[in-house]
């Protein structure tokens, strides 16, 4: 009998298998594909590993003629090793840790029995206290020739860039992985159901994030929901059953992630679900009080994160040994799309009492310095005179926007800014000026 059984050795599950361990108690962890996770083996790592090196060719062509020449070329080859160089160790290192650390390791599928018992590869476990750390997969599209469509994961895993690629969704996934294979030479096209705008954040400020994409060459085809795919020797074939027709070499799938919930038996336990995945209490508790849930298997109104799945991890290695003694409170949860431009945003933008205010930071010389062409802020600020949220799109948005989640979290004002010093010309040099 463990005291925790932990299922699925993501970001999320990992954290807290190490929170909870003391050399007091059991615990074994069950993972049925890479240890680590989705973050480091199909998501915010490999992607961000290969984004880099495009932001790293998008700053000097920003500064071309002005004292640096020559041209850049991006080489999706280069790109493949650098990602499988960085992260590929990260599986067997996670499995070690975990070892080191007199963590039960077990490999394989867990579902549960209707003896509320864990069953894997035929065999059974048990547990005090079980936590479903089991995250999410890409959601698959149920139309004529669905079976074409690739995934996010089949993007990354390409030896070859083929000439021409389509990405279906424009969610953060299309949006990330269109500029990757854009800057490696592929003709991109990003086709939507909707108006092209970026869900969950500011229409605007989203508005300027599509426009620099678009003249970046991504193609945007909008107002258009794909009813048939059709294999061809010489590629696929887009329709829409209205005339739409629309010829490509790859189609990616990037229409949002499907919990692994419906995988785990959990009608036999009690546990209710959504459509959206594990319904929890403010402890993390499901319907069945020995079963936990937390990470992106649930069904939850916060963003489906590394830091989050990993925030709640360290909330239940406190609370779990303590018994639902303190709900869970998310601190601010700022979100971003990468890029060489990047799309970022945290808290409220709107409410009674906040003003906004709207910042063209161009000629600012945070960014006069590195040129940015496109970087601007909007601000909303309470009553208090504290900032409240913030939209930015930018180069360094992702940095802003961490700096301004603090300012956030700590209720700081002008005046408390302007109690410190920092390094100038930067990001947070600016900060006092945002007020
Ligand atoms: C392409 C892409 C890019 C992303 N980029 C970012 C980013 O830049 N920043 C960011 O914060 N987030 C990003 N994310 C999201 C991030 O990867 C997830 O939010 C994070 O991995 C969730 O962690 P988790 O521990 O909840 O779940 P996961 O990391 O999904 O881990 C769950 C684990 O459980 C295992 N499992 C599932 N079912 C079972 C079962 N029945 N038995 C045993 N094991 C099981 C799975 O194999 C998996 O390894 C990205 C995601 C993708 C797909
Ligand atoms: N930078 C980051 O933090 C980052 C990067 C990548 C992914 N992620 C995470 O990964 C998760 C999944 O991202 P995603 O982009 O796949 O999902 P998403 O749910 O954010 O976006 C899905 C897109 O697909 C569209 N769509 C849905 N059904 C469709 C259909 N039938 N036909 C055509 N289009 C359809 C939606 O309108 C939307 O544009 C998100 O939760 C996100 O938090 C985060």
């Amino acid at each position: 009998m463990f005291d925790y059984i932990i299922i699925g050795a993501g970001p999320g599950g990992l954290g807290l298998a190490y929170r909870l361990k003391t050399k007091d108690n059991k615990i074994a962890m069950i993972e049925n594909d890479k240890w680590g996770g989705t973050c480091p083996n199909y998501g915010c790592d490999p992607t961000k590993m290969m984004m880099a090196v495009i932001e790293a060719k998008s700053h000097v062509e920003h500064l071309k003629g002005q004292g640096i020449s020559g041209d850049l070329k991006i080489d999706w080859k280069g790109l493949r090793s650098r990602k499988l160089n960085i992260t590929d160790p990260y599986e067997k290192s996670t499995f070690e840790g975990l070892k080191n650390a007199d963590i039960e390791t077990i490999y394989g599928s867990a579902s549960f029995t209707e003896q509320g018992e864990l069953q894997v590869a035929g065999e059974i476990y048990q547990a005090k206290t079980y936590i479903i750390a089991a995250g999410s997969r890409p959601r698959r599209l149920e139309l004529d020739g669905d079976e074409f469509l690739k995934t996010s994961n089949d993007f990354l895993a390409l030896e070859e860039l083929p000439a021409k690629i389509s990405f279906m969704g424009s969610g953060p996934i299309s949006l990330e992985l269109a500029q990757i294979a854009k800057a490696a030479g592929s003709d991109v096209t990003i086709i939507s159901r909707k108006k092209s705008n970026v869900a969950h954040f500011d229409e605007e400020m989203g508005q300027e994030f599509i426009n620099y994409l678009k003249n970046q060459g991504i193609n945007f085809i909008e107002n258009i929901s794909v009813s048939k795919v059709e294999k061809f020797t010489d590629g696929f074939l887009l329709t829409d059953g209205a005339g739409f027709e629309h010829k490509t070499d790859l189609v990616i799938a990037g229409v949002g992630r499907q919990p692994n919930s419906d995988q785990l038996n959990l009608d036999k336990v009690g546990v209710e679900t959504d459509h959206k995945g594990i319904k929890v209490n403010d402890y993390l508790q499901t319907s069945n009080p020995k079963i936990y849930a937390m990470g992106d298997v649930l069904s939850k109104a916060e963003p489906h994160l590394t830091p989050v799945s990993s925030f709640e991890g360290n909330y239940l290695g406190q609370n779990l040994p303590n018994a639902n003694k303190v709900p869970i409170h998310y601190p601010q949860i700022p979100t971003i799309i990468f890029g060489t431009a990047k799309l970022a945003e945290v808290g409220i933008l709107t409410g009674t009492g906040i003003r906004t205010k709207s910042l063209n930071l161009k000629s600012w010389y945070t960014y006069k310095r590195i040129n940015d062409p496109l970087a601007k802020l909007k601000v909303a600020i309470n009553e208090n005179q504290e900032i409240v949220g913030a939209s930015t799109v930018s180069s360094v948005a992702d940095e802003v926007i961490n700096l301004i989640s603090i300012l956030i979290q700590q209720k700081m004002t002008l005046a408390d800014v302007e109690k410190m010093i920092f390094t100038y010309p930067t990001v947070a040099s600016d900060l006092e000026y945002f007020y």
